[in-house]
């Protein structure tokens, strides 16, 4: 086990100026003296890290030794007689709102998230939008109150104690829960303060981190896929990469594709923690050397196995409203939306199961292209007013007293085309909303099933999609011609090709089924036939008409013609015609079930 290594990564995120940077530049300090890492030179800076990248090393605690991957997967990198060591690389991420994609991204590499919080101001904007992203990208939380200088010395421990119960109070409603906070100065005095001044709190920080780290399980299957945050270039040597491996694993001579510079490169060394390996796999932090590339081609970005990520102009993709998201998410609405680690505008169509599949259990790993899905003209929630919700209903074709599908899709057109692996995460966010008001701008999370790589989707491949409207027309019999034809009207347009639905199914209020037949006159009435003829009592019913229609005979039609009013049963009979219309079927046909 001697010289052997494990590398976790520690998201910092939070509020602008909550003291992110000086958190970690503290805790790289702190954790590199002889109390936590008895070697100096192993205070390691890893692989050459970003600006947004350190790290430090301690001592592999015990708990997470049985805990270590099989010899074979991890390499000897140190000294023979140095302890297993344990590196927490730190990611610390902007705070600012305008850098949100940044923080997306940094999110999606991380296995763990501090979450800091100015001790003086409590959950901010963006420390909630960073919340929320952890929520969607991360398994465990801590949260660092900072800045406790700032309180004054008498009220300190009391003002911690609040803000504490406080954070506890916000984490209850997610999946955060009972997550541990923990308080810190990690700059105290401020800019101005001196360096010498220590930090307080950091060492217990380092404890706590230390004790909440797992290791994650890596999985060195599946294709090669790299997240790099830093490249340049060694003269005589190559270009070097340096990032997490999101997937797979990679051994020296392997080829890797950089796709967004379309191009194939041979990996000719690697390093991690400064020492050549010849393979690594997930979750490791990596540097990689290939032949020559300008570095300023690639500042951040992916590499990948060869033709193992797509380059996709539409998608299909599952998805979730995130429930701080102020407003509806409406058909036909622009977002940004990152898909994996790239950020475009797209535009969104939403669809749900049909009605009686409300119920059915979200399926995550793919699309079922055999089904037929309810078009909506929004994303269903039940945070919808009721009396919005009916609205909706009437429009959607949702059936029941407002409760909601188990899952809900959405097919989003991108405005320029993405790079992604399968299944990768995708988030929908608002950014243009002002970011000085107090609003999340984070709309909804999902995930990506179905990638469309024909430019042309929209005809080669939409109308395979079958996403229908339910379409509902109601109207009234006037009259009736004899037991098994009655004449409708007010249910289509005077100006309606009444043709296009000869043959179609209606319903009468009285429980007979008719058939459209033909159009009677010109003011948009029609002739129903009704094969099982009409009921005694829907003769009663209708038995008004009967009577005046005899006695004005043949007159009456004449009448008709002229368009003047006809007299009508003491009880109206309504119809009802009802149709799936499917929105990509290119011949608009009105479909009925069976
Ligand atoms: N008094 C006091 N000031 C602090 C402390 N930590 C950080 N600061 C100050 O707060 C300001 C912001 O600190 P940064 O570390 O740059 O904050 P940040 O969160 O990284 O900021 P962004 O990356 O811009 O979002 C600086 O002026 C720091 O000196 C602290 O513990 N006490
Ligand atoms: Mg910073």
């Amino acid at each position: 086990m001697a010289g052997r290594r494990v590398n976790v990564n520690v998201g910092v995120l939070g509020h602008i100026d909550s003291g992110k940077t000086a958190l970690a530049r503290a805790l790289s300090t702190t954790a590199s003296t002889a109390a936590f890492d008895k070697q100096p030179q192993s205070r390691e800076r890893g692989v050459t890290l970003d600006l947004g990248f350190s790290c430090f090393s301690v001592p592999l605690p015990a708990r997470l030794r049985q805990m270590l991957p099989a010899p074979e997967a991890v390499p000897e990198v140190g000294p023979e007689s140095e302890e297993p060591q344990l590196q927490v690389t730190l990611v610390d991420c902007p705070g600012h709102a305008s850098l949100i994609r940044t923080i997306i991204g940094g999110a999606q590499i991380i296995d763990l998230m501090m979450l800091v919080i100015d001790v003086t101001k409590g959950m901010q904007t963006q420390s909630a939008e960073c919340l929320v992203i952890g929520q969607i990208a991360c398994q465990k939380l801590l949260v660092v109150l900072n800045k406790i200088d700032l309180l004054a010395e008498g009220k300190r421990q009391a003002a911690i104690d609040k803000m504490t119960k406080k954070m506890q109070k916000t984490l209850e409603n997610t999946k955060f829960r009972g997550a541990p906070v923990i308080p810190v100065a990690a700059k105290p005095g401020g800019p101005e303060a001196p360096e010498t001044e220590a930090p307080q709190g950091i060492s217990e920080l380092i404890e706590l981190l230390t004790s909440q780290i797992s290791i994650p399980t890596r999985d060195p299957s599946g294709p090669f896929l790299m997240s790099v945050d830093h490249c340049f270039s060694i003269k005589g040597q190559g270009t070097v990469m340096t990032g997490t491996i999101l997937s797979g694993s990679i051994s020296l001579g392997d080829s890797v594709e950089i796709p967004a510079l379309k191009v194939m490169k041979k990996v000719k060394s690697m390093q991690m923690f400064h020492m050549p390996v010849t393979s690594a796999m997930q979750g490791d932090r990596l540097g990689i050397c290939v032949t020559q590339f300008d570095p300023k081609l690639l500042e951040r970005g992916l590499v990948c196995a060869p033709e193992s990520l797509h380059t996709i102009h539409a998608a299909l993709i599952s998805l979730e409203k995130i429930p701080y998201f102020r407003g509806a998410l409406q058909t036909k609405a622009k977002f940004h939306i990152t898909v994996g680690h790239e950020t475009v505008m797209g535009r969104l169509m939403f669809f749900s199961p049909a009605p009686e599949h409300f119920n059915h259990k979200p399926v995550l790993d793919s699309f079922d292209f055999s089904r037929e899905y309810l078009f909506q003209e929004q994303f269903l929630c039940k945070d919808l007013a009721p009396a919005d919700n009916s609205k909706a209903d009437q429009q959607s074709g949702k059936t029941t007293d407002g409760h909601c599908p188990q899952q809900q899709w959405a097919l989003v057109e991108f405005e320029k085309p993405v790079t992604c692996p399968r299944l990768c995460l995708v988030i929908g966010s608002r950014l243009d909303a002002d970011i000085h008001t107090n609003t999340c701008r984070l709309a909804f999370h999902g995930t990506l099933l179905h990638g469309l790589e024909d430019k042309n989707y929209a005809e080669s491949f939409l109308p395979k999609l079958k996403v229908y409207k339910l379409k509902h027309k109601h109207g009234v019999v006037e009259r009736v011609m004899d037991d098994c034809s009655v004449i409708g009207r007010s249910l289509f347009k005077k100006e309606t090709n009444i043709q296009l639905f000869v043959g179609l199914k209606v319903h009468l209020s009285t429980g007979e089924m008719g058939v459209i037949d033909s159009a009677f006159g010109q003011s948009g009435k029609f002739k129903v036939h009704i094969p099982g003829g009409l009921s005694p009592e829907s003769k009663k019913i209708l038995a008004p008409v009967f009577k005046k229609r005899g006695r004005a005979g043949r007159r009456e039609v004449a009448r008709e013609e002229e368009g003047t009013e006809q007299p009508e049963p003491s009880q109206p009979v309504t119809l009802s015609l009802t149709f799936k219309r499917y929105v990509f079927d290119t011949q608009k046909r009105m479909v009925q079930s069976p």
